[in-house]
């Protein structure tokens, strides 16, 4: 007799069933190990991406197996809002899935019928040779994928803030997910995701999505932006990545152990660069959301 499986719920279904946020990090590394190693950290959520990070349907597919043995939710990024990626992406297992640049309604709909299968949607049915249905042995899956998946959209432009209430009220949008880098970027602020502006619009997206009823989540490195965006209702946010974290540590275990000053690298006198940049100040050197250790390096 096969196995008979259930699968877990959703990243939605556990948003709505937590007593408070749901903190999660990036996986940008590619790596099944790193993936591992972040899903036993104590985080809520991690965020494999597929949008600017090193990653096929391959190692996708080994982070999903890697994560899968812990109590997190992972959620993929499709590279865009495509039928065929994201019924890729679907068949692979992804049962989060966030999809980015989503600017209007009517793309937000599009997005939600590349997910269900006809005759809601147009997803192509594969279910028998896909992991998503684990080779048919969830059973059910064809009747009941809809429940087993979770839709989250990103709002990273203008134009989709100025639409943001029609998004959150497309039917079969289970979340938004503000992203403040390419938002600020649109908005003529790029690299400025503290600008005054975005964050107004990063707020008004939030509120948008609370006044429907639909949970809003937003990437926000800066610790101080996270807790302003929970604080105006944010129900999950995404606070680091693996590749930040391992980025900014190394160049601050660089600095403590042989100093980054351009007199130091000059003079070959190690010592006094440690000296000079005050590299065992006892600033964090995990911290993403700062310049810790590394002069003013932005954290996203
Ligand atoms: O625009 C954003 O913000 C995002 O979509 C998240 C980014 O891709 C983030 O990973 C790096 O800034």
């Amino acid at each position: 007799m096969p196995i008979r499986l259930t699968l877990p719920p959703t990243f939605a279904a556990r948003i709505d069933e937590a007593d408070r946020p749901q903190v999660g990090m990036w996986v940008c590394s590619g790596s099944p190990l790193v993936a591992e190693i972040a899903a036993g950290s104590g985080l809520d959520w991690v965020l494999i991406d597929g949008e600017h990070s090193p990653n096929g349907l391959e190692s996708i597919l080994a982070q999903l197996q890697a994560v899968a043995a812990y109590p997190v939710s992972p959620v993929v990024r499709v590279p865009y809002g495509d039928t065929v990626v994201i019924k890729q992406f679907l068949d692979l297992g992804v049962q989060n899935l966030l999809v980015p640049m989503v600017d209007s309604a009517e793309q937000a709909a599009g997005i939600v019928r590349a997910v269900r299968y006809p005759t809601s949607g147009v997803r192509g049915v594969g279910s028998s040779l896909a992991r998503a249905s684990r080779w048919n042995r969830v059973e059910n899956y064809l009747a009941d994928a809809a429940s087993t998946i979770s839709l989250l959209v990103q709002i990273e432009s203008a134009a989709a803030v100025a639409s943001v209430e029609a998004i959150a009220a497309t039917p079969g949008v289970d979340g938004l997910f503000v992203g403040p880098a390419d938002l600020a970027a649109s908005m003529g602020h790029l690299g400025q995701q503290s600008h005054p502006q975005v964050v107004e619009a990063v707020l008004a997206s939030i509120r948008a999505g609370v006044a429907a009823g639909v949970p809003v989540g937003v990437n926000a490195f800066v610790p101080a932006d996270a807790e302003r965006y929970l604080d105006a209702g944010a129900s999950f946010v995404a606070v680091g990545a693996d590749v930040a974290l391992l980025a900014r540590a190394s160049e601050a275990l660089a600095d403590r152990f042989i100093g980054t000053d351009g007199a130091a690298d000059a003079s070959g006198d190690a010592d006094s660069a440690h000296r000079a940049t005050g590299s065992a100040d006892g600033r964090d050197p995990s911290a993403t959301g700062t310049s810790a250790g590394t002069g003013e390096r932005p954290s996203y």
